[in-house]
């Protein structure tokens, strides 16, 4: 065993308990203390893109197992605005979520969101797509944003390299995160228990993510992401960036790969020694009548669901399999009940967590976990 701990969050530094594993030498499982609690890794972190989890209470996220989840700086500074947020006792007040909050920095959302938008060095200026008003994010506005919100886990200010990119073109962008990294880093108020991550670029270029890594380890952030990743390049080339890429962050800090993924990606990052995942699929595809089940995807509006009179999962402690059949949810999803999202979203979210637990309870007893879920 290879004891390693996490550095800068608070004193009492837990160790993560870095199993060796026989086929997967990566795999690692472990506890991040924080201000707002602990997060068991690997971890995945529900998406609560506006301040909720879509269809969900805090309260029954929580009942999923979720210790962590997102919010997100670009949403929040259109509406309701960071300020108000912040006057209004902080973004976990404001939505009720006492737990540990990761926002993301704004720049992806800005990219693939916002109409009319110009990136210079000094950052990005973009039209709000909600009514058109002129904004402006960068390193340091986006810190304080993410400050104000009151996040325990902040992202620096990044830009996600667009995939295809030629290698001169991610070389720029790279470049460029890593100037802002800086920058964000020098922006961020640094307080015990609360942490900000590096997220490096340099798209499927291994020479451009040592050096992206070898930037942001200068700039010593309690954790790191991988970004660039998950935006369309599949996900054969996305595990050949991470047979490498894990590895060139530092051993004894977080891992967190953004916006993965379904439980095969999942699977597959954590064997390649990812902590950390976040992803809108057991939400969006809830909502839109997919359930995550262990005999595969279930899509409910299917009409040979129409009398089902079984459970998605007959041993799921979730309400919708605790209580309802697959007919119910078949006919809530077709004429759009809003009850029908909530017990799709919550199905999903109890099924991610149940595999993240297998997962840590897999490494934990050193066995592999090759289960494709
Ligand atoms: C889906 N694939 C993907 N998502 C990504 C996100 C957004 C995740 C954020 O986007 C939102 O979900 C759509 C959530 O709020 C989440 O925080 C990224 N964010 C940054 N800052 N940098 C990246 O390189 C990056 C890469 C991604 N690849
Ligand atoms: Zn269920």
């Amino acid at each position: 065993e290879k004891e390693v701990s996490i550095t800068k969050f608070p004193a009492d530094e837990r160790k993560i308990i870095a199993k060796a594993h026989d086929k997967y030498k990566k795999a690692r499982a472990g506890i991040i203390n924080t201000r707002h609690g602990q997060i068991h890794t690997p971890a995945f972190m529900p998406v609560g893109t506006k301040g909720t989890v879509k269809a969900m209470l805090p309260e029954s996220v929580q009942t999923t197992g979720a210790d962590i989840i997102l919010g997100n700086t670009y949403h929040l500074m259109l509406q309701p605005g960071a300020k108000r947020v912040f006057k209004l006792g902080g973004l976990h007040k404001f939505m009720n979520w006492s737990k540990p909050l990761l926002t993301d920095s704004g720049g992806f959302q800005v990219m693939s969101l916002s109409k009319l938008r110009k990136i210079t060095e000094e950052g990005v200026i973009f039209n709000s797509h909600i009514d058109g008003s002129k904004f402006m994010l960068s390193p340091e506005s986006s810190t304080e944003i993410q400050y104000l919100l009151g996040s325990t886990i902040t992202m620096a200010f990044d830009e996600c390299t667009p995939y295809p990119s030629t290698y001169e073109q991610a070389k720029s962008s790279m470049e460029l995160t890593s100037r802002w990294a800086k920058r964000s880093r020098k922006a961020f108020y640094s307080r015990d228990g609360y942490g900000q991550f590096g997220i490096i670029q340099g798209s499927i270029y291994n020479d451009l993510r040592l050096k992206s890594a070898l930037d942001l380890i200068e700039l010593d952030f309690e954790g790191y992401a991988i970004g660039g990743l998950a935006v369309g390049e599949g996900q054969e080339l996305m595990f050949k960036v991470l047979d490498y890429a894990p590895d060139l962050l530092p051993i004894n800090k977080p891992r967190y790969l953004m916006g993965v993924g379904k439980p095969a990606d999942i699977i597959g990052a954590v064997q390649r020694g990812i902590d950390m995942f976040d992803c809108v699929i057991p939400t969006r595809s809830g909502r839109n009548g997919q359930a995550f089940t262990k005999y595969g995807v279930v899509n409910i509006r299917n009409s040979k669901y129409k009398e089902d009179n079984t459970p998605l999962e007959e041993d799921c402690l979730c309400p919708a399999c605790k209580n309802y059949t697959k007919a119910y949810l078949h006919y809530l999803v077709k004429v759009k009940e809003i009850l029908g999202a909530m017990l799709m979203t919550w199905h999903n979210l109890m099924y991610f967590q149940k595999l993240m637990l297998r997962i840590r309870e897999y490494i934990a007893q050193g066995k592999d976990f090759d289960f494709i879920s």
